[in-house]
């Protein structure tokens, strides 16, 4: 988030430390309370392959090497061929990238101290060219054109905003184009901002009814505590309902152009399985992430609550228009 101060692991109140959870426990703390045990477990393969329009969001660990700095090339060749395979088969994929801070940022080397407000914004603004550039590239291989979306939380919140938005989507897609959002850095200050790209796609999951989010990030998933505080912390395979259990296990982001870390991320999954959108954590630094998850490799999975459960009476409800 620009211009947000990262909340260190310190400053969560309630985070356990030593505690570990077996499956059993995270299952029963997980679950709600109208469902009828036993449950059928989700699986992140299994929701993969019956979604029918997916988000994929893209974190700046996975895009840009943080030793460099230069665009992971080879990485996002593998990723767009999985997109590319997704549509073949007539899924929808709609990207949601981050990147575009940690790929300008080189312009301001030799800067002995954090980047102020106004240079993320213009590292922003220079960064998201080559992002663009990296996607459109890839997608050309691949027969597809890209479209860049650039929103804020007021384009999502606003009705008429949020209506262009929808509508750019679907003629997006409609015409074989790949819709690619990022927040609106340049334009977006910290009061307005959602400052992380978790819930920006959470947020465009609800717009356009998408059955899956998935979050790629550097770890497997939810872990019963940050792996990098413990390493004896657990996966937890499968959230039925973000309860305060599963909300104390996750603590905020250690890497430089990251923002929010799990705490974002179970913000996301909140606003995702509450509009009845599944939500998948997965590790996506190895090459072909999408495929990885299909296949079964590790992740946590988020089940939506049912769309016959689902609250009505909110804009959502009629969103999108049919
Ligand atoms: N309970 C947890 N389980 C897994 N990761 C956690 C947890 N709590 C905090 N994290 C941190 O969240 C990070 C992932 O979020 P973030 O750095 O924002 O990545 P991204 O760029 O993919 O959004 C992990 O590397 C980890 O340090
Ligand atoms: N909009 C910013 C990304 C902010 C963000 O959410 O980053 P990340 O935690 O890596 O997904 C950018 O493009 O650099």
């Amino acid at each position: 988030m620009l211009g947000h101060t990262k909340k260190l692991k310190s400053d969560h109140p309630a985070r356990p430390h030593s505690r570990l959870f077996g499956y059993q426990e995270i299952e029963k703390m997980s679950s709600l309370p109208w469902q009828q045990h036993p449950i059928q477990k989700t699986t992140s393969a299994g929701q993969l392959r019956s979604a029918r329009r997916i988000i994929v969001k893209i974190g700046s660990a996975l895009l840009v090497d943080p030793q460099t700095r230069k665009l992971r090339g080879a990485w996002l060749d593998s990723l767009i061929a999985d997109v590319a395979r997704f549509f073949s088969r007539g899924q929808q994929v709609i990207l949601v990238t981050s990147g575009a801070v940690a790929l300008g940022s080189c312009q301001f080397d030799g800067l002995d101290r954090p980047l102020r407000i106004e240079e993320k914004q213009s590292a922003a603004a220079i960064g998201q060219v080559r992002l663009m550039l990296a996607y459109e590239q890839r997608l050309k291989r691949h027969g597809f054109a890209s479209g860049q979306m650039l929103l804020t939380s007021q384009d999502i919140e606003n009705q008429n905003r949020r209506h262009n938005a929808w509508s750019t989507l679907q003629q997006l897609l409609k015409i074989g184009a790949v819709p690619i959002i990022n927040e609106n850095d340049t334009t977006a200050t910290a009061e307005i901002c959602f400052g992380d790209n978790d819930r920006l796609a959470a947020r465009v999951a609800q717009m356009v009814k998408a059955d899956l989010l998935i979050l790629l990030s550097n770890l497997d998933g939810l872990f019963t505590e940050d792996p990098h505080d413990n390493p004896l912390a657990r996966l937890v395979t499968e959230v039925r309902c973000i309860t305060p259990e599963i909300e104390a296990m996750a603590g905020h982001s250690l890497t430089r152009y990251s923002s929010g870390g799990m705490v974002t991320k179970l913000m996301a999954a909140k606003i995702a399985m509450g509009a009845g959108c599944g939500m998948v954590i997965a590790r996506g630094t190895e090459p072909y992430p999408l495929a990885a998850i299909e296949n079964g490799s590790p992740s946590t999975s988020f089940v939506p609550i049912a769309k016959d459960k689902l609250f009505a009476g909110t804009f959502d409800e009629l969103w999108p228009p049919e």
